[in-house]
């Protein structure tokens, strides 16, 4: 028997491995787990290129609550250790670890959530435990060992009788840490961090019907007929799939092994997703994974299933913030790199070049896929573009490759339905709606119902509208008007559509100054000015005589502010502000001027503001009650 002392030098280790990250006691089970899986695949290594002379089999790793005895072990068939590797790998090389490891961390690690991941390896065990054991076979004919260490820097390493190949840790559970005694607690660590290890990992046993058996029918005199029991068989539980759809190759692959594998990832998902992305690189770094369009809201922030990130299939975490772009964490899926450094601080992971290739990587390959997507079944893409445009448009504000990249298959809808690119878009409407200053106006309505009146009138001018209605993109038409040349994008109902786009033929008023004078005046004794801005256009005489329109600057500037970021400053805080488009060669409002009885020309006006009102979905409450009773005074 040997006894000793680890190092002397840091007396206080334990307590601090007990302190370090006491919110993330349970990752020990994952750091013991991974060892055990490195230990199997060494020996399948071993085996493979002949050095090991031992059969491989099919190893598997175990893991037993014993509740009475206060213990958890953890049992691998792996290659394991002969005494000196004991005291080197575990006395030395594995404390200086785990001291180094804190010595570095131990200010910081509050700093970030990522820096408790890794990195602690064996000794993690004392963050749950009081005392530990190792009971190890090497796969050489070295003599079993047996190591026991109960939390303070001494150790004794003894002969043990283990025969069977492989390493066995106890952990003597500590008083403060029974949670760990518990099998469904357990089970769900087992689940998150180890659910897609690449070595099975047993827990418990399960009943299954005996697939060997076939149950018979028999009939009683009466010709009813019974079916005896299934026979039952127990197996053992396997608690992982070791080869998940990620780690195979795409050709491998069929669209229903993708769908397969995103309801293992998340188990209360009903919905499809959309697409996926088989992500796969050799050089400059190792990445593999896959990601998957979910449908998507217009509500950003809902987001409950998130990207999980692994470390050759270990669960590591699911916030991936700084190695995904931004606009991609609202995607799901998985993505698998041993090159992602992860005992580091989250800014520190912004600035690390490796983790930027990354992420111009990741956005290259979601790129090229819509691309590839777009062009090899435009009628799809289209039929699912509304599910996937925040991800694309929130893309195209954030990532300035990405941006360039989506002008090939960014979609504009117009309110008939119709999907065009940026280029298509501009080839067609670029006779039509070029105003007399040689500037494009692109035209769009937000809600189709709301705006139907306006989308009317410029569907008579033979225009085009668009349908843009995603919450950002206010931002996207600032971020396009900057960048494309001479265009404008206009809400229908910003003015009136002769106004959006003003080509040369000047219309003839049919009012002469002095009536139009006249017609402000009694305008202006009616309409409350602080709402409303009156505005004297002459237009087609069959237009709406009266049309309340909101400039496109003050709505855009106010909604950007809405949705964060851009805008002007202050903006948003401004009341709300209309103008009202007064006809003056509508018969209606020649009448309004022509009319003698006061009375009755206040009604007039009162009531063809109302029907502007109306049309914009301005008129509600006390107002619509009102405007209902003098409809059918009116028609009395
Ligand atoms: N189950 C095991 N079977 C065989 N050897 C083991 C086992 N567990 C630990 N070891 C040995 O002990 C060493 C130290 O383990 P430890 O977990 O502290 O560090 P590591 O696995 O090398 O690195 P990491 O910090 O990433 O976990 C291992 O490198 C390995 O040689």
């Amino acid at each position: 028997m040997t006894k000793g002392n680890i190092n002397v030098s840091v007396e206080n280790i334990f307590p601090l491995i007990k302190k370090f990250l006491y919110s993330d006691h349970e990752i020990f089970l994952r750091e013991l787990i991974s060892n055990a899986t490195d230990a199997t695949l060494k020996l399948k290594h071993l085996t493979s290129v002949g050095d090991a002379k031992v059969e491989y089999g099919t190893p598997l790793i175990e893991v037993k609550v014993d509740k009475k005895g206060k213990k958890l072990h953890i049992i691998d068939q792996g290659l394991g250790m002969t005494a000196e590797e004991v005291e080197k790998y575990i006395n030395q090389i594995a404390f200086s670890g785990a001291e180094e490891f804190l010595d570095k961390y131990k200010d910081s690690a509050k700093d970030s959530g990522i820096i408790g991941h890794f990195g602690l390896g064996f000794y993690s065990a004392f963050m749950v435990a009081k005392k530990v054991e190792i009971i190890t076979k090497s796969y050489t004919d070295a003599p079993a060992a047996h190591w026991t260490c109960d939390g303070s820097p001494e150790f004794s390493l003894t002969k043990s009788k283990k025969t069977e190949r492989g390493t066995e840790i106890i952990l003597h559970i500590a008083d403060d840490s029974t949670e760990f005694l518990e099998e469904a607690r357990i089970r769900a660590l087992l689940l998150k961090y180890n659910k897609f290890m690449p070595i099975p990992i047993k827990f418990g046993t399960k009943e299954i019907n005996d697939p060997d058996f076939t149950p018979k029918t028999t009939k009683d005199k009466d010709g009813k007929e019974t079916t005896e029991p299934h026979k039952k068989i127990t197996v053992d539980n396997i608690i992982n799939n070791p080869n998940p759809a990620w780690t195979k190759q795409p050709a491998d692959l069929k669209d229903e092994d993708y769908k397969d594998f995103y309801r293992e990832l998340y188990p209360m998902q009903f919905e499809e997703p959309l697409f996926n992305i088989h992500l796969n690189v050799d050089y400059p770094f190792h990445l593999t994974g896959i990601l998957y369009f979910p449908k998507m809201t217009n509500d950003l922030n809902i987001q409950k299933d998130k990207i999980q990130l692994y470390q050759n299939q270990v669960y590591v975490t699911d916030n991936v913030e700084g190695i995904v772009p931004e606009f991609l964490t609202m995607l799901r899926g998985v993505i698998d790199s041993p090159d992602i450094p992860l005992n580091v601080s989250r800014s520190y992971l912004q600035a690390d070049g490796a983790v930027k290739k990354i992420s111009s990587y990741i956005t290259r390959k979601v790129a090229d896929k819509l691309k590839s997507l777009f062009n090899n079944n435009r009628e799809d893409f289209e039929a699912k573009w509304n599910d996937i445009k925040i991800v694309i448009e929130y893309g195209m504000l954030s990532e300035e490759k990405f941006f360039e990249k989506a002008d090939a298959f960014a979609l504009y809808p117009t309110v008939d339905n119709k999907y065009y690119t940026y280029e298509e878009l501009f080839n067609k409407i670029k006779a039509n709606q070029t105003d007399k200053d040689g500037k494009l106006i692109i035209l769009y309505a937000s809600n189709k119902d709301a705006q139907h009146s306006y989308i009317d009138a410029a569907k008579a001018k033979g225009y085009e509208v668009l349908l843009l209605d995603s919450p950002i993109i206010s931002h996207l038409m600032q971020k396009l008007e900057s960048t494309k040349e001479n265009i404008t994008f206009s809400r229908v109902d910003a003015d009136n559509i002769d106004k959006l786009i003003s080509k040369d033929d000047t219309k003839i008023s049919k009012l002469t100054d002095e009536q139009k004078t006249e017609l402000e005046t009694v305008l202006k004794e009616v309409i409350p000015s602080e709402k409303f801005m009156v505005q004297l256009e002459p237009m087609d005489s069959d237009a709406t005589p009266f049309m309340i329109t909101q400039p496109e600057f003050m709505r855009r500037m106010k909604e950007m502010q809405a949705t964060g970021g851009g805008g002007m400053f202050g903006m948003g805080n401004f009341p709300e502000m209309y103008n009202l488009v007064v006809n003056t060669n509508s018969p209606l409002v020649s009448e309004i001027l022509e009319t003698k009885t006061k009375k009755k020309q206040e009604r007039l006006i009162n009531q063809s503001l109302d029907l502007a009102r109306l049309s914009q979905g301005l008129l509600k409450g006390e107002e619509l009650t009102n405007f209902i009773k003098r409809s059918y005074e009116m028609i009395k």
